[in-house]
């Protein structure tokens, strides 16, 4: 594991002169994002349809949503292709869908640096583990507080760079208590509108179940109500699961929608208390594959 230290930015010898090795008053305080990721090389971008607005860091910005249809999973491809290497993430994948993705991936000629959780999940085996042998150099990541074993542990604040573009980790613990939430940078040269992938911790017009895992219906209640809802109102706002056919709500829909999170805390934690969903069919062997990312055991030798 190679733990990310507090303001400690990963740069390797390619690193641009124009952004500081440490983000301003990143050592704060908890709430302020501090860099943790390597910057890499800048080259015109490439002809290649990218999301957002046109503004020039919406142009940077490649962004995929996949879905896995056995565990209704959502899984995020993000790239910046302003950059000459195209450095991507993946966000949540699936060990079922790995190859799917990876083609993608190489049909864009992206370059896979992370393959990221929002969770230790329950439901399904990760895919950063089969990532990881089939694409040596890809490093996963998930949080520290979920206990997994990874090779970067993140933490809330820290930032997670694609080239230019970042990711900011916030901890949105109460589905699992290592649940995080990844939201694309606030500065000018970010994507705008911003986007945020909130794992389970909020399902569109729902949230995720607090049942296991060190769930806790009262901590999930206070995390997405200071860690989300504060988030501007047109933020983007993309889950990790989908059982009704949706695919993105925004922050201002689920503040007005939201049929268990606009209720005050006890009515929320009455419903959690009542919500009698059977566990998940693969939870015995996806937590156990999960915190060690999907990373099997080599074949035994006969
Ligand atoms: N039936 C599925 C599991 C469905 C489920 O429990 N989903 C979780 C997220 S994956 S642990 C959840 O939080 N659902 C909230 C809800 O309100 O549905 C299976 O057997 O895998």
């Amino acid at each position: 594991m190679v733990p990310l230290r507090l303001c400690r930015q990963l740069i390797p010898h390619s690193a641009a002169a124009s952004r500081p090795p440490f983000a301003p008053a990143a050592a704060a305080s908890c709430s302020s994002p501090r860099p943790i990721s390597r910057r890499l090389r800048s080259l015109p971008a490439l002809a290649m349809a990218a999301y957002g607005t046109g503004a020039s860091a919406d142009r940077r910005l490649l962004f995929r949503q996949l879905f896995e249809k056995e565990s209704s999973t959502y899984t995020y491809l993000l790239a910046d292709v302003g950059d000459p290497d195209k450095p991507a993430v993946l966000i949540d994948p699936v060990d079922r869908t790995v190859d799917r993705d990876l083609n993608l991936i190489k049909e864009l000629g992206l370059k896979l640096i992370y393959a990221m959780n929002t969770h230790v999940h329950a439901d399904h085996v990760t895919g950063t583990g089969l990532i990881k042998t089939k694409l040596p150099g890809t490093k996963s990541v998930i949080s520290k507080a979920s206990g997994a074993k990874a090779d970067h542990s993140v933490e809330h604040g820290d930032k997670i760079y694609f080239g230019n573009l970042f990711l900011e980790v916030r901890a949105t613990p109460g589905h699992t208590a290592g649940c995080v939430t990844y939201v694309t940078g606030d500065s000018h040269d970010q994507p705008s509108p911003r986007m945020a992938f909130t794992g389970d911790a909020l399902i569109i017009r729902a949230c995720g179940r607090t049942d296991f895992q060190g769930g806790s219906s009262d901590q999930l209640y206070q995390s997405v109500h200071s860690q989300i809802f504060t988030l501007p109102k047109d933020t983007l706002l993309y889950p990790s699961h989908d059982y009704k056919g949706f695919t993105v709500t925004t922050v201002e829909e689920e503040v007005a929608y939201n049929a268990r999170l606009t209720k005050d805390k006890e009515t929320f934690k009455t419903i959690m208390d009542n919500l009698n969903l059977s566990y998940p069919k693969m939870i015995d062997i996806a937590v156990p594959a999960n915190m060690v990312c999907g990373i099997q055991d080599p074949p035994s030798k006969v």
